[in-house]
């Protein structure tokens, strides 16, 4: 026995990196809820305050990429309260130095393209359709985790993933939002083709990082959730400094902070903002990799492009309307669908478990 409660090791079917985890049941609901909060919360947030960036005057991309990493340091704070503790068991299967550079160093590449293409679509298309084909994310990690992560698709899991895409289409079609004004066919070609790119690069490294987890990492404490945001976001965070710096943008900043429409103050904070509130969406996303899949993190990304419309009714007086509270009720129904195959997963792997530890503990001859 490890920790508080009982711990429980659970090895079925879907919830692939269980087997690397032991948690009671109560600690596994718990943690799944709180990275969802986290990953709805911030990225609403993030996304919210990276089209203010954008309409008040923002105009680097470099920058926009550089703030979707660059707080990783404020996770060394729950770092040092969840300290990074390993079984001498597994120390023998320990990843080398050299393989664990390599890991968190290719992953923090993916992270950083992606970062650089989603901020090009985020400045050169019009809400609705970079939603649209974010929807798309979750198509391609369909097919990714089908083939890195080796992931099942039950009835429950399928009709999920359907409804939850046709639930951000159905917010992207109903956005009446203008594109930025007097955008060029090329530019907005430009930003179609890199909010697709993102689309793909972004599930892929989901699924990366799940693999990632199951078969270099192996630990099983919170720890190791923060360590792979750290260090990929250190990469990403190097690049997207010699981005800002070799494309020559840093020269436009300061004009860029003197032109900003709501004051210098505002600017520093929309900026300061976005980064912290990119962390506190990193964790949830990564969180749920660790815990339940690549695939769940995505479908809670998803859910959070049919929520982020409700937060701009609820925080900038948007419209609501009746499309948007039908996408409302399709998005929860996916996440619920998804919810469901969970519960089945973990009861089946409990029953499992105590038919395991039943067989164990009868005298032998019975
Ligand atoms: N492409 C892409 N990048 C992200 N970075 C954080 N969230 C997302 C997302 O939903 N899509």
């Amino acid at each position: 026995m490890k920790e508080r409660g009982e711990p429980v090791v659970i090895k079925v079917e879907d919830l692939t990196t269980q087997s690397l985890i032991k948690f009671t049941r109560l600690q596994w609901w718990v943690f799944v809820v709180v990275n969802i909060v986290f990953l709805i919360a911030g990225q609403a947030a993030a996304v919210l305050l990276g089209r203010f960036y954008y309409d008040q005057g923002g105009n680097s991309k470099w920058l926009a990429t550089l703030v979707q990493t660059a707080a990783f340091p404020i996770l060394c704070v729950p770092l040092f309260l969840f300290p990074s503790h390993r079984e001498p068991s597994s120390s023998s299967s320990s990843p080398s130095f050299l393989t664990l550079v390599s890991v968190y160093f290719f992953l923090g590449v993916l992270l950083a393209g992606d970062n650089m293409l989603y901020s090009v679509g985020l400045l050169y298309l019009s809400a609705s359709t970079y939603s649209l084909i974010c929807a798309s994310q979750l198509a391609f990690n369909s097919v990714f985790s089908y083939f890195i992560n080796s992931q099942k698709f039950t009835s429950l899991i399928l009709n999920s993933v359907v409804i939850l895409s046709l639930s951000a289409a159905l917010i992207a079609v109903n956005d009446d939002s203008e594109g930025p004004s007097g955008l060029s066919k090329s530019k907005y070609m430009i930003g179609f083709i890199t909010t697709f790119a993102a689309s793909a690069i972004y599930s892929l490294l989901l699924c990366l990082m799940q693999l990632s987890f199951q078969k270099v990492l192996k630990k099983e404490t919170f720890a190791v959730v923060l360590e792979m945001q750290i260090y990929t976001s250190l990469v990403a965070t190097c690049i997207a400094v010699i981005g800002l710096f070799a494309s020559g943008e840093w020269r436009t900043l300061q004009g860029e902070m003197d032109g900003f429409q709501k004051g210098r103050v505002s600017y520093v904070m929309t900026l300061v903002w976005t980064a912290v509130t990119w962390q506190v969406c990193s964790v949830g996303v990564v969180g749920l990799i660790f815990v339940v899949s690549s695939l769940f993190s995505n479908v809670i990304s998803t859910l959070s492009l049919a929520v982020t419309p409700i937060a701009s009714v609820i925080i900038f007086h948007d419209s609501m309307n009746g499309v948007k509270i039908i996408a409302m009720l399709l998005a929860f129904w996916g996440f619920a669908s998804y919810i469901y195959q969970n519960y089945l997963d973990d009861s089946k792997a409990r029953r499992a478990l105590s038919d395991m530890n039943e067989t164990h503990n009868d005298p032998p001859g019975q």
